[in-house]
């Protein structure tokens, strides 16, 4: 029997990140938006708070299960910033261009520029689930002022995979999926429900 699942996101990119890596697992698959689910707030200093608030809403106002991702880019020289801000770090409304503008201004005084994807993924079976199933996951490269690549989103365009020679965006879906923080967090997320 196929689940549905909401999938507790606006976020185009992680729509079709989620869609190829659960579609097989035969989850019936609908993003908050088919709902008319708007945006959650998200006020919290955490990923895993915002991701929580995120699935609940959704599950409440559809009354289905939920999934939701909160995740970020952490730049160790600026102390973990962007992080949980990473969506509104160059403010509202959310752009990816700004945000990228930003932080390669911001990341130019340093020479250190290492860096951190993080992703916490909560799985609620409805609004009040007192046992939200939760995973993370965490990929590490390095910031580059140059952009590189038109796969992917947000920040792929500058986040570097030192040990592949190439900028996330330049990566394909598969490599990607099979590589990123968000691919991590979901294959630890199903094993996970697979024994809940
Ligand atoms: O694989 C990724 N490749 C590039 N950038 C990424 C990735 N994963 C997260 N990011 C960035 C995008 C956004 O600036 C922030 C997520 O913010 P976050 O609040 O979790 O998502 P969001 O507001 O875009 O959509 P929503 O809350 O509806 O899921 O981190
Ligand atoms: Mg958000």
């Amino acid at each position: 029997m196929t689940q549905k699942l909401i999938l507790a996101s606006n976020n185009a990119g992680k729509l079709k990140e989620f869609g190829e890596l659960l579609g097989p697992l035969g989850f019936e698959l609908h993003a908050q938006g088919e709902f008319n689910v708007p945006e959650a707030e998200e006020p919290y200093h955490t990923f895993i708070e915002n991701a929580l608030t995120k699935a609940r809403h959704a599950a409440r106002l559809t009354g289905l299960p939920a999934l939701a991702d909160d995740s970020g880019v952490c730049v160790n020289a600026l102390g973990g910033a962007p992080g949980v801000y990473s969506a509104r770090y160059a403010g509202e409304p959310k752009s990816d261009a700004n945000n990228n503008a930003k932080l390669i201004a911001d990341l130019a005084p340093h020479a250190d520029k290492s860096a951190y994807y993080y992703c916490v993924l909560v799985f609620v079976r409805h609004a009040d689930d007192p046992q939200p199933v939760i995973a993370d996951g965490r990929w590490n490269g390095e910031i580059v002022a140059e952009a590189r690549g038109s796969n992917g989103f947000g920040y792929d365009p500058h986040f570097l995979i030192p040990s592949l020679g190439k900028h996330t965006a330049e990566l394909s879906s598969d490599e990607k999926n099979a590589l990123s923080h968000r691919g991590q967090a979901l294959r630890a997320l199903v094993e996970k429900l697979k024994s809940a």
